[in-house]
Order: C-alpha cells, then structure tokens, then sequence
C-alpha cells in the first residue's frame, strides 16, 4: 500500500511530489498519468512507482491526490469510485469542484480534503489552503496530512468559502509575480544589465520583499514608505505604477480568478 497516490502528474502533481520528497521516501509514493514514457522517466528520476492505472493507483493508496484538470475530473472521479473505501481519502487540488459535489460523485461518506497548492511547492516554497470534508479525520489522518502538505511549504486551513480567495491570493498568483518579475528585467535589460543578472536581481528583491512581510510583520504601506525617499527615485516610480493603475490591476486580477472560479 501506498502512502500517497498521485492520479495527473503535470505541472502541479509534480511539483508536489518533488517537494514532498524531502520528507517522504520515494517508495512509499505512487503516480498514475496518460504519458507512459513520461511515467517511467520520472519513476526513474524521481523513485517514485509509475502505476498504468488511475484505478490501481487509487486502489493501492491511502491518501488519493485528484491533480488532473477539471474537464478530466468526471472521468477519473467514475473510474477510481469503485475502489474507494472508508480508509481513503481523497484529496482534491480543482478549484471548481467543492466538497459536496465530490460527494455527490463519490459517495456521502467518502472523506474528502479539499487544497488549493501553488508550484512554489517544488522548491519547497509552497502555500497550501486546506478545507476537510468532516469533522470525521482522525488526529492520526490530520497530523500526516499536516505532514504532507508542509513538506512542500506552508500550509492552512480556511473554510471552503474561502478556497477561491485563496486560488487568487497564493494558487493563480505565482503567474501574477512571473510576469512582474519578467517585465522588470525587461525593464533593466533596456538599461544595458545582462538578462540573466537582471532576472537574479529582481527575482532576490521579490523574495527579500515577501520574506519582510512574513517576517517583521510590519504593514506593507509601511514598508514601502521606508523606501521611498522624498523627492527620490522610488517615489517617482511609484507615481508612475499608480498612474498605470498597478494596484487596481492586481484587484481586479484577484476578482477575475474568484469569477472564474465561481464559472467554470
Ligand atoms: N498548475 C498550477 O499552478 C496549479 C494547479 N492546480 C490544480 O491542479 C490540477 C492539475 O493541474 P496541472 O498540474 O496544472 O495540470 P497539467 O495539465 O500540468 O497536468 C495534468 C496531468 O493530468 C494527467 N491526465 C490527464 N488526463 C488524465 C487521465 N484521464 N488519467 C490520468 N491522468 C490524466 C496528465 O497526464 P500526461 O501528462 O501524462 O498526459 C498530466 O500529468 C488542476 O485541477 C489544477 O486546477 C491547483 C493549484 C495550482
Ligand atoms: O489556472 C488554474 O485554473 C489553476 C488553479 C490555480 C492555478 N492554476
């Protein structure tokens, strides 16, 4: 038996799989997917057991990971329900499928962990918002779960209303930073620094940014007050971002994502 069983293994599944290594022994990890020459490269890679089958996947593990898309998710919802028993439990990463449709496909007393991670999870940055179908998980089931899901970053627990604001906070917004970070450099590199540079120097400053966030606590405003010199550099940005409608951009990019999420 497996301890955890992957069913998808693209973009997030993989990246999930690969910050999880850190704590969980690869042999105790299993996948399925459709590409089985992708399967077993990364069965090779990573150690972890390739499996040609969603319903053999599903079968012989405990904790069940739902990582493929959600125009896939009937399907593969039909094909593992046959093996479910009171001992699985399911763990579902798309963000249009609550709790209750879950179980309206799987059956009431299937116990189900709804998550919202991001792909920062492959280097072990990860955040995690986490919704529990029951009251039913044991204090066993919950510690390991807490184990798994911070095993690849940070991870929280929200009520399910709030699982598409976190889609939007910390599941769709690692794009938002990408292309912030990209249009930067771009910025830098019409200056004459090398792109390679460029992408470190801004990448160094995202992170130092969000690391003084968690870490002093401080309000953000505040924080780039400290920045911003009178009749400085900053400040001149700064006019221009607003100007642009930076920050309504970023509400509106929140808004769309909960829309989405709310109509796919
Ligand atoms: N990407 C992200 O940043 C985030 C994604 N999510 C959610 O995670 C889930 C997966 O997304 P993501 O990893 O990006 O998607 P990808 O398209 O990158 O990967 C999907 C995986 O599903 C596999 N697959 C497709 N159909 C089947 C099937 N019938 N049986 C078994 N495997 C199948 C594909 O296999 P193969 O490659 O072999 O063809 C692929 O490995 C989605 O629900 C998404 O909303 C949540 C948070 C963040
Ligand atoms: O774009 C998506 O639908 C998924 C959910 C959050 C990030 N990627």
């Amino acid at each position: 038996m497996y301890q955890f069983g992957f069913i998808g293994m693209g973009n997030m599944g993989s990246a999930m799989l690969k910050g999880c290594l850190s704590v969980f022994p690869a042999n105790t990890l299993a996948f399925s997917r459709k590409d089985a020459a992708k399967g077993e490269a990364l069965s090779l890679e990573t150690g972890a057991v390739w499996i040609d089958s969603n319903r053999t996947c599903a079968e012989q593990s405990r904790y069940i990971i739902l990582a493929v898309k959600p125009q896939f998710y009937d399907g593969v919802l039909k094909e593992i329900q046959p093996v479910l028993d009171d001992s699985r439990i399911i763990i579902s990463l798309a963000p249009s499928y609550s709790i209750a449709d879950l179980k309206q496909s799987l059956g009431s007393s299937v116990r189900i962990v709804r998550a919202m991670p991001n792909t920062p999870a492959m280097v072990g940055e990860g955040m995690t918002g986490l919704s529990w179908s029951d009251d039913d998980f044991s204090e066993s089931e919950r510690t390991e779960l807490m184990q798994f899901f911070t095993s690849f970053g940070k991870a929280e627990t929200v009520p399910e209303n709030l699982m598409d604001a976190v889609t939007a906070a910390s599941g769709s917004s690692p794009a938002f930073i990408y292309m912030m970070i990209e249009a930067l450099a771009d910025g830098v590199v019409k200056y004459g620094m090398p792109r390679d540079k460029a992408y470190t120097f801004v990448s160094q400053a995202v992170l130092g940014s969000a690391k003084m966030v968690l870490e002093t606590g401080e309000h953000p405003g505040l924080l780039k007050d400290n920045v911003c010199s009178p009749g400085g550099t900053t400040i001149a940005a700064v006019a221009e971002l607003e100007a642009s409608g930076f920050r309504s951009s970023l509400i509106k990019a929140a808004s769309a994502v909960c829309d989405r999420c709310r109509n796919m």
